[in-house]
């Protein structure tokens, strides 16, 4: 299958490592525009995003690698293809029950799981070693870091990033575009747009679209799921 992947940053690095090692995937391209123009490494072009429609042909599978959920939501608003057009991939060591689903575009690295009956939106990452267990769902553009646990039955909105090693305990929602940090324990549901720290979790900013701004009556209105 003709892969291209788009995003040549740390994340990238990863995904890319995960593909080169698929017996039947080949990469053609790396698309970034911090390249400027293009040219190729042992038979890969590397190139800015640009080149994408002229690399296209039928069946080509198309991989957005960038770890930053706005970012890869951008970059798939503006690319003119269907879902069906992305690749999603799972690192032969994850784990990913019979029963769970998981859309186009997604990526599960390393040693993840995804257990009974779980649902994994489309364009997400979840990322090495974390465990979403039966019955959550997450939702598009969101990304699970390493070693997160979501316990059973909790559900996530569109873009949420859940930091490294945070724990949800079970059935609680994480509002779209929440973001929860590194080592928290998550107890109660999250506001959308809000970022939440500590253990348990206290919120200490909220926006919108991940624009700061003070008008905090205003935001928590707008932040309603
Ligand atoms: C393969 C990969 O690398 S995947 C990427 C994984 N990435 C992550 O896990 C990163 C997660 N990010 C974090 O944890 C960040 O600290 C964030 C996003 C939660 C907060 O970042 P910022 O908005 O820059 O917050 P900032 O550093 O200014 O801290 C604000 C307050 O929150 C506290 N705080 C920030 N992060 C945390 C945390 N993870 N746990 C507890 N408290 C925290 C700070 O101590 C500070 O407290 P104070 O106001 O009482 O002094």
């Amino acid at each position: 299958m003709r892969i291209i992947i788009i995003g040549d940053g740390g994340h990238s690095k990863v995904v890319q490592e995960m593909i080169f090692a698929k017996e039947n995937y080949h990469v053609v391209a790396i698309l970034d525009d911090k390249y400027e123009r293009g040219f190729q490494i042992e038979g890969v072009i590397h190139a800015p995003v640009s080149y994408l429609i002229k690399l296209l042909r039928k069946g080509t599978k198309v991989v957005i690698a960038i770890g930053d959920n706005k970012v890869r939501k951008e970059i798939v608003e503006q690319l003119p293809l269907l879902p069906k057009h992305y690749l999603s991939i799972a690192h032969p060591s994850a784990i990913v029950s019979k029963s769970a689903t998981i859309g186009f575009g997604s990526v599960i690295m390393p040693h993840a799981i995804i257990n009974a009956n779980a649902e994994v939106g489309m364009y997400s990452i979840i990322n090495t070693s974390a465990i979403v267990e039966h019955d959550s769902t997450i939702g598009d553009y969101s990304h699970v870091s390493p070693n997160a646990t979501l316990a059973g039955n909790v559900s996530t909105g569109e873009g949420v990033h859940v930091g490294s090693s945070a724990t949800i305990i079970p059935g609680k929602h994480l509002g779209k575009w929440s973001i929860i940090g590194a080592g928290s324990t998550v107890i109660e549901h999250i506001p959308a747009y809000s970022k939440a720290v500590g253990s348990p979790t206290r919120i200490i900013d909220r926006f919108v679209n991940n624009d700061k701004t003070k008008k905090e009556g205003e935001l928590i209105d707008r932040a309603k799921n």
